[in-house]
Order: C-alpha cells, then sequence, then structure tokens
C-alpha cells in the first residue's frame, strides 16, 4: 500500500488537498474530545488497539488518533497543534518527507504519527538531530505520549545494555541516527539472543531527515576491534612531516581533501628510511603509514576537524558542529594524528561491523522525515530512496527579512564589517547570533569582539555541556552568541516579549556552507512561528568555500572584480558568482553520494545475508545447533568430493582427499589404495558414514553442561572472525573502484561481481574451518570462545 501511495504523493499539489481535508476531519472531532475526561482519553488507546485487531486499517481511525493526542496537547503542554501540524503528522504517517519550515513546530507535529504507530505495539522510533533533542523532545513530548497510556524511552550513549533494552521495549523511543545505528551493529556482534538490545525495526520518524540521507551520508558506522599494530612508526613519520614544506614536498588538494608526496618529497623519504623507490610494494606499509602523516599535517586542522578533550581525539561534524560520539578516523589516521598532537597512540583498528546510515534505516518497515530543508534535494530523495517530499504551508506568514549577502574581497573587510554590523544591531538591543563553520572561526571572531568590548557566549563543541543554558539566554535583550553549527537544526532561541518588539533576533551568518541546506538552517533560527526576525550572510572570497572551487574560474573571477573602499565587491554579480560555487560543490558532493551508494548496495546485500544466518545459529536450541553444524560439515565434505572427482574425469584425487578428509576426521585410517578403485558415491558413502560417527560423538558432547552455548560461540566466533576479514579485503576493493570505468566495462558491476565472488568465497571458507576446526574443538575440552 506504501508504495501505491508514495506515488500518489508525487503529484504533490492534489494531496496537500487530501491531507487539507484530514485536517479539518480533526478539526470537525475536537469539540467531542474536548468533552472527554482525562480517562476517557487515556483509554482511547485500548478503544483503538480493539479496532486495530478487529480488522480495521490505521487510515480508518487515524483522523481520530490524532484529535485524541491534539486534546491531550492542549491538556498537558497547553500547546495546540496547528492544522499544518496536522498536515504534516499525516504525511510522516504515510511515510513521506514532510517539508515543514524551521521552527514550525515539527517536535509537535510528530507526535501524531508516533502515536498512531505505537498503537501497533511494534515500537516507533523517533530520530533527534542530536542528544540534547532527544533528551529534551522526550521529556517534553514524551509527557503527551505518557498521558494518554503509552510508554516512552530515551535512547543514549553510555547507557548499559539493560537500560537500553528498557528504552528499546518502549512504545515510542527517542535517540540519534548515530546511537541506533551503533545499536544495530552492537547486536550482530553479540553471542546470546538474550544480549541484543533492539527489538526490531518497525516505524521510524526522522528529524532533520536531509541531515542523515544527505550530509551525514559518507560517513558510515563503523565498530572497530584492536587489531594491536605497533606505534613506533606513526611517531617517527608524524615527527619526519614536521619538516615537509607545502608545495615544495607536497601538494595539497583541497577539493579532494588529499595531499600528495612531490618528487622531492618522496626522494627525502627514500633517503631518510634508506629506500630504493617508496612506490615498491614491499614498501607498502610505510607508504601507508606516512600518507596518513602527511595527510594529519596538511590537511586535518585542531578545532575545526577535530578537538581535543581529555587528550583524546574526538571528531567534529562539520555540519552539525558537534562531536561525533563514538566514532574515530579511520585507516591509520587516528593514529597518525595522535602521533601528531603527541598523545598517546591507541590500538590501531580493524572493522567489525559497518553500516551506513541509509542503509540502517532501510531496514525499517516504514521511513518517514522531515526538515526545513529538504526542498533542494527533492529529487535524490526521490531516485535514492523513493521518499516523496512534500511541502507543507506555514501556519503564519513569514515576516523575516533575509537581507542580500556582502561578499568581501578579503577576509578583512569582511571581519570588519561584521563586527560593526554586530556593534549597530547590539546597540538597539536585539539578540545576535553569529554562525561560525569552526571553533577556530569562532576564537577568531570572538577576539575582535573583545576588542569592541561586546560581550558574548560562546557555543561549540568544547562548550557543549553549557548548551541548554547558553541557549536560554540567547534571545534575550542585548545577548550576542557566537556559535558554530551546534546552533543550527532544531536549536530553538526563545525569544522575550521586549525583543519581539525590537524586531527579533538578528542572525549574522559568517561563511556560506557547502550546501545551501546548511544556509536555510542558520536562518531559520530567526523569524520561527512566524515572529519578526532578520538574518545576512557577510563573507568573502577568500572563506574555505572558495577552495573547493576550480582554480582557474576562481582566478578569471578575481581579475575582474571591483570592490568600494571597505573591500566590498560590488561588480560582477557576486550574489550570482557565490550560488554558482555552492551549486557546484553540491553536485560535485552528490555524485560522490551516488557512488558511494552503489559501492554500498552490494556489501549492504551481504551483510543482510550473515546477519540473517547469525541470528539462526542464536535461536536455534542445542540439538537442531548439532543439525545446523553436522549440515555445514556435511556441505564441506560433498564439495570436496567434487573437487576430487570432478564429475566428467576419471582421475580422480585420491590422496589429496584423503588428506583434506583427515582434517576433518584426524582419526580415520584410509589408504590411498581404497579409494584409487572407488567411485565417486562410495567414497562420499564412506565420508559420511565418519561424519554418522561424528553425531554419535556430539551426542555424548551433548549431554555436557552448557554445550549448546559454547557450540553456538564456537560457531560464531568462526562466522565472525571471516566476516571481519571480507570486511577488510572489501574495504580495500571500494577503494580501488574509481567514478570513471574500466575501458567499456561499467565499474559497479566489475565491482559486484568481485564482492560477490569474494562472499561466496567466504561462506565456503566458514564451512570449512568448522569443520576442520570442530573435532579439535571437542577435544580440547570445548573452552574455545568467541573472542579471539
Ligand atoms: N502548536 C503550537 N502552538 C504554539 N507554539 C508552538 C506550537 N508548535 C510548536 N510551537 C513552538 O514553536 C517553537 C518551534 O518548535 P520546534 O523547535 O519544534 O520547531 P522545528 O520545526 O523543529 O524547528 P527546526 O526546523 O529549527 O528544528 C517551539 O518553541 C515550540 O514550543
Amino acid at each position: 500500500m506504501l508504495t501505491g501511495m508514495k506515488k500518489f504523493f508525487k503529484e504533490s499539489s492534489k494531496d496537500l488537498k487530501r491531507i487539507y481535508k484530514l485536517a479539518d476531519a480533526v478539526n470537525r472531532l475536537e469539540g467531542e474530545y474536548e468533552r472527554c475526561s482525562d480517562q476517557e482519553l487515556k483509554r482511547m488507546k485500548d478503544k483503538f488497539k480493539c479496532e486495530l485487531d478487529a480488522g480495521k486499517n490505521m487510515s480508518e481511525i487515524q483522523t481520530d488518533a490524532f484529535a485524541v493526542v491534539r486534546e491531550a496537547s492542549k491538556r498537558v503542554l497547553k500547546l495546540r497543534h496547528h492544522d499544518v501540524q496536522l498536515m504534516g503528522g499525516f504525511i510522516l504517517n504515510e511515510g513521506g518527507i514532510a517539508q515543514m519550515n524551521t521552527g514550525e513546530g515539527k517536535t509537535l507535529a510528530a507526535t501524531l504519527p508516533s502515536y498512531l504507530q505505537a498503537l501497533e505495539g511494534n515500537g516507533v522510533h523517533i530520530i533527534t538531530a542530536n542528544q540534547y533533542l532527544a533528551r529534551r523532545d522526550k521529556e517534553l513530548m514524551g509527557q503527551i505520549h505518557e498521558f494518554l497510556g503509552l510508554t516512552v524511552g530515551l535512547n543514549i550513549s553510555g547507557m548499559e545494555a539493560a537500560e537500553k533494552r528498557e528504552a528499546y521495549v518502549a512504545d515510542i523511543t527517542y535517540g540519534t541516527a548515530t546511537e541506533f545505528g551503533f545499536d544495530y551493529l552492537r547486536d550482530q556482534m553479540v553471542l546470546r539472543r538474550a544480549e541484543k538490545v533492539q527489538r526490531g525495526h518497525n516505524f521510524v520518524i526522522v528529524d532533520e531527515i536531509d541531515s542523515i540521507l544527505i550530509d551525514e551520508a559518507r560517513t558510515p558506522l563503523i565498530i572497530a576491534g584492536h587489531s594491536g599494530e605497533g606505534t613506533a612508526l606513526h611517531e617517527i613519520t608524524a615527527q619526519f612531516m614536521k619538516s615537509f614544506i607545502k608545495d615544495e614536498d607536497y601538494e595539497v588538494s583541497v577539493e579532494s581533501s588529499a595531499a600528495y608526496f612531490t618528487n622531492q618529497g618522496a626522494s627525502k623519504i627514500e633517503r631518510a628510511f634508506g629506500i630504493d623507490n617508496l612506490y615498491d610494494l614491499e614498501h607498502r606499509e610505510l607508504l601507508h603509514n606516512i600518507s596518513q602523516a602527511l595527510k594529519a599535517h596538511a590537511i586535518m586542522k585542531r578545532d575545526v576537524d577535530y578537538i581535543i578533550i581529555d587528550r583524546r581525539i574526538s571528531l567534529i561534524d562539520k555540519f552539525t558542529g558537534r562531536v561525533m560520539e563514538g566514532r574515530s578516523f579511520s585507516d591509520g589516521l587516528q593514529q597518525a594524528i595522535e602521533a601528531k598532537e603527541n598523545l598517546e597512540i591507541s590500538a590501531e583498528n580493524e572493522t567489525q561491523a559497518a553500516i551506513t546510515l541509509q542503509n540502517y534505516f532501510r531496514l525499517y518497515q516504514s521511513m518517514s522525515g522531515m526538515t526545513g530543508s529538504a526542498m533542494p534535494s527533492k529529487a535524490e530523495f526521490w531516485e535514492t530512496y523513493q521518499l516523496p517530499v512534500i511541502e507543507i504551508p506555514t501556519n503564519k506568514p513569514m515576516i523575516r527579512s533575509d537581507e542580500p549577502d556582502l561578499i568581501y574581497k578579503d577576509e578583512i573587510g569582511k571581519i570588519n564589517q561584521i563586527v560593526t554590523a554586530v556593534k549597530r544591531i547590539h546597540e538597539e538591543g536585539r539578540p545576535i547570533l553569529i554562525g561560525t563553520t569552526s571553533i577556530e572561526q569562532s576564537e577568531k571572531i570572538s577576539v575582535h569582539l573583545k576588542r569592541v568590548e561586546v560581550k558574548h557566549q560562546i557555543l561549540h563543541a568544547k562548550t557543549e555541556k553549557d548548551e541548554a543554558e547558553i541557549i536560554a539566554k540567547a534571545g534575550r535583550k542585548n545577548e550576542v552568541m557566537l556559535a558554530t553549527n551546534m546552533a543550527g537544526r532544531g536549536t530553538d532561541i526563545l525569544l522575550d516579549e521586549a525583543v519581539k518588539n525590537l524586531g527579533g533576533l538578528h542572525i549574522i551568518g559568517t561563511e556560506r556552507h557547502e550546501s545551501n541546506r546548511i544556509d536555510m538552517q542558520l536562518r531559520g533560527r530567526a523569524g520561527r512561528q512566524g515572529e519578526p526576525g532578520s538574518t545576512q550572510f557577510i563573507i568573502s572570497l577568500e572563506d574555505e568555500l572558495f577552495d573547493y572551487y576550480d582554480e582557474e574560474e576562481m582566478e578569471r573571477y578575481l581579475k575582474k572584480i571591483k570592490t568600494d573602499e571597505t573591500g566590498l565587491v560590488v561588480s560582477p554579480a557576486p550574489d550570482k558568482f557565490v550560488r554558482k560555487v555552492q551549486e557546484t560543490i553540491e553536485q560535485q558532493h552528490q555524485a560522490s553520494r551516488t557512488h558511494l551508494f552503489k559501492l554500498e548496495q552490494a556489501l549492504n546485500e551481504q551483510s543482510t545475508i550473515i546477519y540473517a544466518m547469525r541470528d539462526r545459529i542464536l535461536d536455534l536450541e542445542t540439538e537442531r545447533l548439532h543439525t545446523a553444524l553436522l549440515e555445514y560439515i556435511e556441505k564441506y565434505i560433498r564439495r570436496l568430493v567434487v573437487k576430487y572427482y570432478p564429475e566428467h574425469t576419471d582421475e580422480p584425487g585420491p590422496s589429496a582427499l584423503i588428506e583434506e578428509l583427515s582434517f576433518v576426521f584426524p582419526s580415520l585410517d584410509w589408504q590411498v589404495s581404497d579409494f584409487g578403485k572407488l567411485d565417486v558415491h562410495l567414497v562420499e558413502a564412506k565420508a559420511m558414514g565418519a561424519l554418522a560417527e561424528m553425531k554419535q560423538r556430539l551426542e555424548i558432547f551433548q549431554d555436557a553442561k552448557d554445550c549448546g552455548n559454547q557450540l553456538r560461540t564456537f560457531i560464531l566466533h568462526h562466522i565472525d572472525a571471516n566476516w571481519r576479514n571480507h570486511l577488510d579485503e572489501m574495504n580495500g576493493l571500494k577503494e580501488g573502484v574509481g567514478l570513471s570505468g574500466y575501458g567499456q566495462q561499467d565499474p559497479y558491476m566489475l565491482f559486484e561481481k568481485e564482492a560477490l565472488s569474494r562472499f561466496n568465497m567466504m561462506l565456503r571458507t566458514i564451512e570449512e574451518e568448522i569443520s576442520i576446526h570442530f573435532l579439535e574443538y571437542m577435544e580440547s575440552g570445548h573452552e574455545e570462545s568467541g573472542d579471539g
């Protein structure tokens, strides 16, 4: 039904009419539910559930359910859902993306479909942009659901497994995408079913969905284990890089965030390490290590890409300005940065499980989302995820004034203008939010504001613990807040009444972001709920954004520009130029997302197979586990027989077969002379006879205490170890696939083919290892465990 509905959604305007009518129907029910007592409202849950059990479908009860939630909200939070919020709620309920302007109250809109969907009892997940919002929304919106008799859970990082399980059992669970994704990955590594924390993937509402499916699309979640590589080399190469000079020893391509050694640089390394050719295969490890050291030295910036807290590196998400919980740089880069910063070097990691956020959300029966900035990516949402975007009108007309950008030739002109603008608006008493793209930049502007004695608060990843307090003050008279993108998506700055009369919050953007959507989010902190406000970007052509743009085109433009005496670019059409740069960069990003998405698909399917295989082992009872084990061994034996007695040859390979079989059945005394004369069926029969003996031994083994679980661990251990190896191999394979094709062939098809063949090989290796090690394991007193 959902697919049909989504097709229907494509015809957006027709849809809007239909949704209007539904909202109207809810309005007509208002009087009826107003007359209900609190208890009666609460009991509606049971009534709806009965109706669903009796065969009604959700669309038959949706208007009543929405009316009930609205009534509860009026009583509990004193907030009455606007009609546009009801409309957003219907879109979400049907698995679409509701484009609702910033500040329209998406959080409250989500309470409607989450109640309705939770009635089925399979759990609803609400994904917020960060943990601060998850907690805020759970505590606030949760009151409505609890009032209506539902349970509400909060899932945040650092919780014990038992607490997480409790959060997931709730009817509605709030949390961030990464936390849900990591829980899923951890669930794929448990050795007992009861250790899992999630209970399935039913219905999810993703707030700020463009942030998750677009901005974060290129960052996978990775659970890494230690592989225990040495650290000394990192220290040596980091030290060595300090003497390297840009454009002499290495070159930087900002566009692709990469740095390369020049010939001179490579020779320097070769001399220092006493080798002939750095690029020889035998120096692969050194080359890899020193390339990462170069990246750490030349590309990765402290207080931009990462911060150091308690002598440890934490990654900063440039789209949200927040620390990326639980993530570290992969492939030795983390260690290279630690060495550069003279920190203790952590053990190098090997991928144990990985998933991209998009693929995680594709696990759900139904996904829906909301955001104030979906429209620019409407086509991508449809093409990649088959998610329709429906634009919901605002409740009140938007009166915010978005002033044209001021574009300066250089940074000095820009900062002067920012300071002038802040002083002028500050004198009027209006609160100001200055949005920056990094901690480094915030600190720079802070110095200038201090010089002119403008008091200000600073919000960024290092001051995160004070976030709620800083935000609470930010809408008051005379307040100036300097913030990274942390004050972006979801941040709700409440204005004092006096401030509304002065003209509301003024926002200054100090850099255009790589994506216009992020600019929209920053502007969206002002003019919420029809309130007054204004915004303006004050930028310079020296901003980082322009580093990503084609160098020659940039130079050509710079030659043509005319500026006034303050350095403000007046022609030719600076705003048009900036828009073009931003669009070009967005297109590049989209191409690379599509590339990654295609590569991920093969691996995603394989993960599904492996995880299903694990789940089967987790769920089997001891006796069935034996059968499963014998099946593995039987398959392996049959494959061996076919291998050495291929169908159409007369020349069997008995001695090699016996050798391989003797790994599985070491006590068997088979002579080559017995085999040479036998035909293939007899060989197979004999091997199966040995298997039957093994079955008997298993039965004895079965009597031993807890043997079922030990056996489970044994099998899972072999599955997991091979899967980890495979993931590692696939990472290498992915790197080798360029955006362009090889000759006439489609690179993705080649990749898929290779990925499939390696996967099948891995499945065979799992059977082989289990077959070969099983007897050994039984004889060693079955003590082998899953950690290794
Ligand atoms: N029906 C309503 N009546 C009155 N106030 C409301 C209503 N709905 C939401 N609000 C208020 O509007 C403000 C904005 O709400 P919220 O932060 O949920 O917006 P949002 O759409 O999520 O914004 P963003 O896109 O920035 O995340 C909040 O202060 C909220 O309390």
